[in-house]
């Protein structure tokens, strides 16, 4: 999977026409035709909306493993947790066909149907706000919770893997469940955010009345990277975020701790993952108003460089011991959780005020694993318990899915491992 990464590439060339696309009814055709080519630099014949798709990176939708885990983190996220309120599994499995084709085309920089040339009559079968902006690297990324397990639901429930584990509530939970859970989710990330919103807004559309979004959350300033050789992005605390992550180019550490096996016991999911999601708000006021010392006591790193407590360089080894026992970083390593490892791939968000003058804002925590029972649930144990971060945060939000393999290709469609 190496390269997810290395993969991103300019697409480079001229897009089809908007004639060619021809609305959500016709999509299946200009699918086809991205199809055939593999990526839209394959289709070539520049027009009047080559400015969406001839420029900028576009992530290869296809692949072994989806994009958007170990791929490079892009700058902004929007992220929609849907319930499936079709009784009717055919129906379901429909809609994710559609959803691939919508997310193939999307990713490549194209619309899903026609903005404004269509029937008169009818509703644009795109809703035109992402027409001459780049791909901006977006990635689409799909993950099934726990309630699409659910029995007499979809006949799925000899399916549902073990590790998908509902959540304990942690100590110092607080959580909302309109924030929380939900059948299915959708990861959204590119570098611009009207991209992200337009991807997930004609997904919601393509789904209506099958599906409903439950919630949705925006991200910017990633606070995490899965690109160990670029800077580390700093959290809405003022530190460096994401220094000590499973590097995306790092095969090992991604088939020890990210993917799931084929001996891992659920054969569906084979080159899947598993994902966290928590609406983390931090006390913002709070912090502000701690001292420098307290803030790096908090982390067990210092603030201007990131270095571990004793060290001088951001990437020096951890020196656990000399850190205070309450160290966020200390409490969160492998070595005080019996090697439990995950990716973190979160954003910071704020979203205004809370009615108190206080600003709603945090980390939108997203950690892709193995196994949540070897990877989230430790570490969370050991920080709701013991983190001195504790008195500057508290979890509001929370929701796991299972994140199935790549789409191999044109004839490939999310969950057919699971489906089919
Ligand atoms: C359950 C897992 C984790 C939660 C929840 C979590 C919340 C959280 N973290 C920060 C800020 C930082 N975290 C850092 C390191 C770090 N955090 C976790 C896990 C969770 N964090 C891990 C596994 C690690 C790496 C530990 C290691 O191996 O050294 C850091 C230090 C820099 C870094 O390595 O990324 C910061 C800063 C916040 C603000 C937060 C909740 C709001
Ligand atoms: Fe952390």
């Amino acid at each position: 999977m190496t390269d997810q990464v290395s993969q991103e590439s300019s697409t480079g060339a001229g897009a089809p026409s908007r004639r060619s696309v021809l609305g959500w009814g016709g999509a299946g055709l200009a699918i086809g035709a991205a199809a055939a080519g593999g990526t839209v630099a394959a289709l070539g014949g520049g027009s009047d909306m080559a400015p969406a798709a001839s420029a900028g990176a576009a992530v290869p939708f296809h692949g072994e493993h989806q994009s958007g885990i170990a791929s490079a983190v892009q700058d902004r996220l929007h992220f929609a947790a849907f319930d499936v309120k079709t009784k009717n599994r055919d129906e379901l499995v429909r809609l994710l066909k559609e959803w691939t084709a919508a997310a193939r085309l999307m990713t490549a920089g194209l619309p899903v149907g026609d903005a404004y040339e269509g029937l008169p009559e009818a509703p644009p079968t795109d809703t035109g706000e992402a027409l001459g902006l780049k791909p901006s690297r977006l990635t689409l990324t799909i993950g099934f919770g726990p309630g699409l397990f659910a029995k007499d639901r979809f006949g799925l429930e000899g399916k549902r893997p073990e590790a998908l584990v509902d959540l304990e509530a942690f100590p110092g939970d607080n959580l909302d469940q309109a924030r929380s859970g939900g059948d299915l989710c959708v990861q959204a990330c590119a570098d611009d955010p009207q991209v992200a919103v337009h991807a997930i807004r004609q997904l919601a559309r393509i789904g209506f009345g099958k599906v409903a979004v439950r919630w949705s959350q925006l991200g910017f300033g990633k606070t995490s990277s899965t690109t160990p050789d670029a800077q580390t992005p700093r959290n809405m605390m003022g530190f460096k975020d994401g220094t000590r992550n499973v590097s995306g180019t790092d095969t090992a550490a991604l088939d020890k701790h990210v993917w799931v096996g084929a001996n891992d016991g659920s054969a569906w999911l084979t080159g899947g993952s598993y994902l966290v999601a928590r609406r983390i708000r931090m006390h913002i006021e709070t912090w502000d108003r701690t001292s420098l010392q307290e803030q790096e006591d908090v982390f067990g790193r210092d603030k201007g460089e990131g270095a571990p407590v004793g060290k001088s360089k951001e990437r020096d080894e951890p020196f656990l011991k000399a850190m205070k026992p309450q160290a966020h970083v200390r409490l969160a390593h492998p070595d005080s959780n019996d090697g439990a490892t995950i990716l973190r791939r979160g954003y910071s968000f704020t979203d205004g005020t809370d009615g108190l003058g206080r600003l709603d804002a945090g980390l939108f925590f997203l950690a892709y694993q193995r196994d949540v029972r070897k990877g989230f649930i430790p570490i969370q144990r050991q920080l709701a318990k013991n983190d001195a971060l504790n008195e500057y945060i508290q979890h509001v939000g929370s929701a796991v899915f299972a994140v199935p393999p790549g789409v191999r290709d044109k004839d490939d469609w999310w969950g057919r491992t699971l489906f089919a």
